[in-house]
């Protein structure tokens, strides 16, 4: 005979419960659930991407029906407990079931809390928590406009975008004076509010509501201050409570919520609880994170208990939590704690300028906590040294929260990530997870990924890395719907160029209205990558919209970490002479630079100059721009060649110069470097460049998609010519190739590696129209150039523009 099992509630913990037990125990249990929601079990996380128009009801079912009967579930939906008699072991249902049980689990979730104002109970007055809420909100917005969300939490917020999409006037009531106050701090909530504010949201901080105003449906709001606000919908957003009355009468033992131990069991023997209804060690959690960790532990406990054996699982210890914010065009994620204390250090960048902001708040060598804003690719690193409590005394604090000024190459943060670390976090599924169920199954799709191991299943915020995963590890582009250029958006990279070709549009804000852009003004991913695409397909009349650049583009400088900027000129193949260097060490002298540095590029590097200090620097250098800060060629790098060297046979430096001064200020989707050495020693390092020639008897050999960086990578040989017409030839067709086929912010080390190396081959050399073509193409764009150095040293109105307002919000 099977033993009994019976589940009461069908929502997110109670289920990933169940299917940890068949997991375990495919046939062992008879199981039975009992669900108040008359849905199978669902998504309750993509709610908010059900009403923020990016899912229907369908999309986010997590088990239909058929799952249930195929694994022989009894389910009842609709059908609440209504009483547990725990001594005779039967609980029964509100329609009369009478169900008998040998191990019973309470998992009933949460109640969203709803104040107890007068006027609560009219028609209009709801909560956000589940499909029914959903519906009465989309419904609500076809015949209202006005709507008021109450409580500027992680929830609030999510309804306010999904209201705001519904095309409704959203203003949220905040108790607080900043929002967000349980997961930020009081500067990135501000950071949050303006972007917020930039979508469209109105916000009242520090607002009391008193009571609800109107007849039968609600038609305004009282505050405790006097004031008053008109609406037709108030949200209310302002936490949950357990749902335990049911324990209560059941006779469990009860704190904030059910007291479980660490074996997930409740006071009463054969009875357990997990979820948002549990208490653990005085902790009650409202993420599925936690909760599904619990569910696991459960599961274990049950089918070691069912077998007779003395349990083996080490039990549930307690989780570390961390938040994410569901809205487009907005990157947040806080864990653990991040409040400063007197015991506490913190390592903080704060970007004014591209609206960054990160906090990592540390305790005796420990990273206690953290909020990033604005670019949120650090934190599964830090998540994982969080959990893992790692002494950081000896790690360089840069390396912490290392930054692209620093010096380092951040675009593949999946590649750098060790095994160990957590891809998706709310299934508690590692990279080292992923990596094996893909190679050991053969997978090649999210979906499948997702099947077997959990990841993505969830929020889907880790979706992009699972697709990057597949793609680094069987070398084939993901079968996945092509992931949207950012949260504001649906479209893929691809897609938005081919829009942008197909419809002819021609400016950032059109391509956003044309194609449905989420937020009104676009956030720091698509706003450089549209400005890059534009100019790209029109070079001859797209404008250049500097505040879609990056801080370090848009100010022509290396914005450095104490708020200076760095400055290099341009000098040809690294050639300089006795002039130019008397005219750097003039300036040097006359704005008191304070540091002087060859870089690794071949040049001189003037470090630690004012901001209002740089057109002067520029005009007196008399040099042009060496695009130390910008997606495009950055240098040319050349050995001493011929000229000098017993072993060159090629030279080099003059070859270096030809390519540097062709090439020079060309827009391209990442940085691109380049070198020439004129003999296989290769002292300039061709093999690690983007662009890497070497000299051999007589002829040039061109490698491409080298990387010196993070990602460490040894070049490919594209071909061999016997001339440097043939090398610049091959250059100006590989690269005008690059700029058309690559992703924004994709290094030609990432898409060589995407593409293949053949399929280049093929366009590049063997297709001698669709070379020629691209070199005339790439000759067209080399036109516009312009030395921005120049341009602003001449021009009062862009130098006003740049360096006397400030204009340096990428979302202004
Ligand atoms: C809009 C929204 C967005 C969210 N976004 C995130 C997010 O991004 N990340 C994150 O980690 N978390 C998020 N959460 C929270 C997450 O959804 C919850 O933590 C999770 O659903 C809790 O799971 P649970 O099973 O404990 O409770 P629930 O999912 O609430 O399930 C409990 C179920 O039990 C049923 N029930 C109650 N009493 C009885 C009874 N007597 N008999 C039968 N059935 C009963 C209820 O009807 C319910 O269906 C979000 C929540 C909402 C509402
Ligand atoms: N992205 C996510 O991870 C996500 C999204 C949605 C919901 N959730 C979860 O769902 C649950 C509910 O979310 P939540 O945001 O309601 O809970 P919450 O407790 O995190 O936030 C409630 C907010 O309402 C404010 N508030 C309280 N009383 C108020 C009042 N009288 N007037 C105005 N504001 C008031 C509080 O200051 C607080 O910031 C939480 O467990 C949350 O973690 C998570
Ligand atoms: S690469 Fe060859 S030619 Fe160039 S400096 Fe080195 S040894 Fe000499
Ligand atoms: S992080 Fe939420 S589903 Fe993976």
């Amino acid at each position: 005979m099977k033993e009994k099992l019976v589940l009461i509630g069908n929502g997110m913990a109670g289920i990933r419960t169940i299917e940890e037990i068949i997991k375990l125990e495919p046939n062992r249990f008879e199981i039975t659930v009992f669900g108040e929601e008359p849905q199978p079990n669902y998504n309750r996380i993509l709610l908010s991407s059900v009403l923020q128009g990016d899912a229907g009801v369908n999309d986010i079912i997590l088990n239909d029906y058929k799952w249930y009967e195929e694994n022989q579930i009894q389910l009842y939906t609709g059908d609440p407990v209504v009483s547990v008699d725990s001594k005779s072991q039967i609980v029964k249902s509100a329609n009369g079931i009478h169900q008998s049980y040998d191990h019973l689990i309470f998992a009933t979730g949460s109640n969203a809390f709803m104040l107890p104002l007068p006027g609560a109970d009219k028609e209009g007055v709801i909560a956000f928590r589940n499909i029914k809420d959903c519906e009465t909100m989309i419904e609500t917005a076809k015949k209202y406009k006005r709507a008021v969300v109450i409580g500027g939490g992680l929830l609030g917020l999510e309804a306010a975008r999904g209201l705001l999409n519904l095309k409704m006037e959203v203003e949220v009531i905040h108790l607080q004076d900043f929002l967000m106050e349980r997961q930020l701090d009081r500067t990135a909530a501000k950071m949050l509010q303006e972007e917020l504010e930039n979508q469209g949201m109105r916000f009242h901080l520090n607002k009391q509501t008193e009571k609800l105003l109107g007849g039968k449906r609600v038609e305004g709001l009282l505050f405790k201050d006097g004031t008053k606000l008109e609406t037709d919908l108030v949200v209310m957003a302002v936490g949950i409570k357990p749902n335990i009355q049911l324990a209560q009468k059941t006779g469990l033992e009860i704190g904030r919520a059910i007291q479980v131990n660490d074996k997930l069991e409740t006071s009463q023997p054969n009875v357990y609880a997990v979820g948002e209804c549990a208490e653990h060690r005085g902790v009650v959690y409202g993420l599925v994170a936690p909760l599904y960790e619990q569910g696991k532990v459960l599961a274990a406990h049950i089918c070691e208990q069912s077998k007779e054996q003395t349990s083996q699982t080490p039990g549930y210890k307690g989780s570390v939590v961390y938040t994410q914010l569901k809205v487009a065009g907005v990157d947040v994620f806080s864990a653990g704690n991040f409040i400063d204390t007197e015991n506490t250090k913190s390592i903080r960048v704060h970007d004014e300028f591209d609206r960054i902001y990160k906090k990592v708040v540390i305790q005796d060598n420990r990273i206690l906590g953290c909020v990033l804003f604005g670019d949120t690719s650090d934190s599964p690193r830090i998540l994982s040294m969080l959990r893992s409590k790692e002494d950081i005394s000896k790690l360089n604090k840069v390396a912490i929260l290392p930054s692209e000024q620093m010096g380092a190459e951040k675009e593949s943060a999946v590649a750098s990530m060790l095994d160990s670390e957590t891809i998706c976090g709310c299934n508690g599924v590692s990279k080292g997870d992923i990596v094996s169920a893909i190679n050991e199954l053969g997978l090649k799709t999210v979906r499948e990924v997702t099947q077997c191991t959990n990841a993505a299943r969830s929020c889907g915020g880790c979706k992009p890395q699972v697709q990057e995963l597949i793609e680094l590890t069987t070398g084939e582009e993901a079968n996945v719907a092509k992931e949207p250029m950012c949260t504001c958006t649906h479209y893929s990279h691809e897609e938005v160029v081919a829009n942008i070709r197909e419809l002819g549009l021609t400016f950032i804000h059109e391509v956003m209205n044309v194609l449905n852009w989420k937020s009104k003004d676009g956030c720091s991913k698509c706003r450089p990558a549209l400005n890059y695409y534009l100019g790209l397909i029109d070079p001859l009349n797209y404008e250049d919209d500097s505040h879609s650049r990056f801080v370090n583009e848009r100010l022509h400088a290396n914005i450095q970490n104490d708020g200076t900027f760095s400055v290099v000129p341009r000098m040809y193949g690294g050639v300089t002479d006795s002039a130019q260097l008397r005219k750097i060490a003039d300036v040097a002298d006359r704005f008191n630079v304070p540091l002087l540095k060859v870089t690794g590029g071949q040049r001189i590097d003037l470090l630690g100059i004012n901001k209002e200090d740089l057109p002067k620097v520029w005009k007196e250098l008399d040099m042009r721009s060496g695009y130390a800060y910008g997606k495009t060629l950055r240098t040319v790098k050349t050995c001493v060649g011929e000229n000098f060297c017993r072993f060159g046979t090629q030279d080099s430096i003059g070859l270096g110069i030809l390519i540097e001064k062709k090439y020079e200020g060309l827009n391209t989707p990442h940085k691109v470097k380049m070198a020439v050495s004129a003999c296989p020693r290769n002292c300039a390092e061709s093999g690690i460049k983007d662009v890497g020639i070497v000299g051999v008897e007589g002829a040039w050999e061109i490698y491409v998609a080298g990387n010196g960086g993070v990602d460490l990578r040894k070049g490919d040989l594209l071909c061999k010519v016997q001339t440097s017409e043939e090398v610049i030839n091959t250059i100006s067709a590989f690269l005008q190739y690059y700029r058309e086929q690559a992703k924004y912010l994709e290094r030609t080390s990432h898409w060589v590696e995407r593409v293949g190396l053949d399929s280049i081959k093929k366009v590049v050399l063997e297709d001698h129209e669709e070379r020629v073509a691209l070199i005339e193409r790439m000759d067209i764009a080399l036109s516009t150039y312009q030395d921005p150095w120049e341009e602003l040293v001449n021009s009062e109105e862009k130098k006003e523009k740049l360096f006397k307002t400030n204009l340096v919000n990428l979302n202004s």
